[in-house]
């Protein structure tokens, strides 16, 4: 049995992408786990093989708690990702009339992407941060709060009347989730990969820049930049760099090397794109460029050309 720890509890979006990402998988079994760092903690002490997370959404930008939980403690990789269009379910605790509702709970990326809505519509009512959407909705059915914001799977889960459905401030909304295991056979390349690391660029100026520069210089497209602070040490921060490329690449692991030689450096994994799109590649920059090259020096070395 393939075990998949996600974030939960029942109901969660992240339910939803562990699903997606099971695919057909009937081994599979999807275990909930209270918080992100449980469920990383489930694959790094053998108990499920993979955990799904949240990593990134579109309106509030990087989900803190996964990027903190990646960086530390020993390493996981990322192999798949799952890309959901996001619209919420506002449910409402039995009996409770709309006119009543003085408290909205559910996961602070949530509340903020129905701001808007929440202020139109329920101008009076508190808003309170819960664990996941789906606590929110579970608090709610125990009479803690009165409505929550919460995945439309849900309203069902929970037995709870929905006031709202379709509910979105940005329409497009999108969250991405990751399957997260430890390190081990890496998924093959695709043409429309992501490779993701965090680094600890020195603290001093223009480190940073020169690592992006490393990548630049190779023609490699970022696709995410994050900065979290070091605990404890304050003004110092660990960058998370996602760009386009596999590991597998010459010109990807040319630059992985390079970013290696600068500072620590801890590789995230390199998996298809959700999203489907194909690395952009600059002229003398594909992996043909990085192996004739290595060629010629090659040959150079044993004296056969110059
Ligand atoms: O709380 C959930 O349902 C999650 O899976 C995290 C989340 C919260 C808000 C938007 C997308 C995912």
């Amino acid at each position: 049995m393939y075990r998949i720890a996600y974030f939960g509890p029942e109901g969660t979006f992240t339910e939803q992408a562990a699903r997606s990402l099971a695919g057909s998988d009937t081994h599979a079994e999807l275990v909930p786990y209270e918080t992100i760092a449980q469920a990383m903690a489930a694959v790094r002490d053998g108990g499920t093989s993979a955990a799904c997370v949240p990593v990134e959404n579109s309106v509030e930008g990087p989900v803190t708690a996964t990027l903190d939980e990646l960086a530390e403690d020993e390493p996981l990789v990322a192999t798949a990702e799952a890309l959901l269009p996001i619209h919420f379910t506002v449910l409402a605790g039995r009996g409770v009339r709309r006119e009543d509702i003085g408290t909205v709970a559910s996961h602070p990326h949530a509340l903020a992407q129905v701001r808007h809505w929440l202020d139109v519509n329920l101008p009076s009512a508190r808003h309170v941060a819960t664990s996941s959407t789906a606590a929110a909705a579970l608090a709610v059915q125990q009479g803690e709060y009165d409505a929550a914001v919460a995945a439309p799977v849900a309203a069902e889960r929970y037995g709870l009347p929905g006031i709202a459905t379709e509910v979105a401030d940005v329409e497009d909304a999108r969250t991405r989730f990751l399957l997260l295991t430890r390190p081990g056979t890496l998924p093959e390349p695709t043409g429309c990969d992501r490779t993701s690391v965090v680094a600890a660029a020195a603290n001093r100026t223009g480190a940073l820049s020169e690592l992006l520069t490393e990548l630049a210089f190779r023609g490699i497209n970022l696709t995410r930049l994050d900065a979290r602070p070091i605990k404890g040490g304050f003004g110092e921060y660990r960058f998370f760099i996602d760009f386009e490329g596999h590991v597998a690449e010459p010109r990807i692991g040319d630059a992985l090397a390079a970013l290696r030689r600068r500072c620590a450096v801890r590789f995230l994994g390199s998996h298809p794109r959700a999203d489907g799109v194909r690395a952009s590649i600059q002229p003398s920059a594909g992996n043909e460029d990085f192996v004739s090259a290595a060629d010629w020096v090659e040959s150079v070395r044993r004296g056969d050309t110059a």
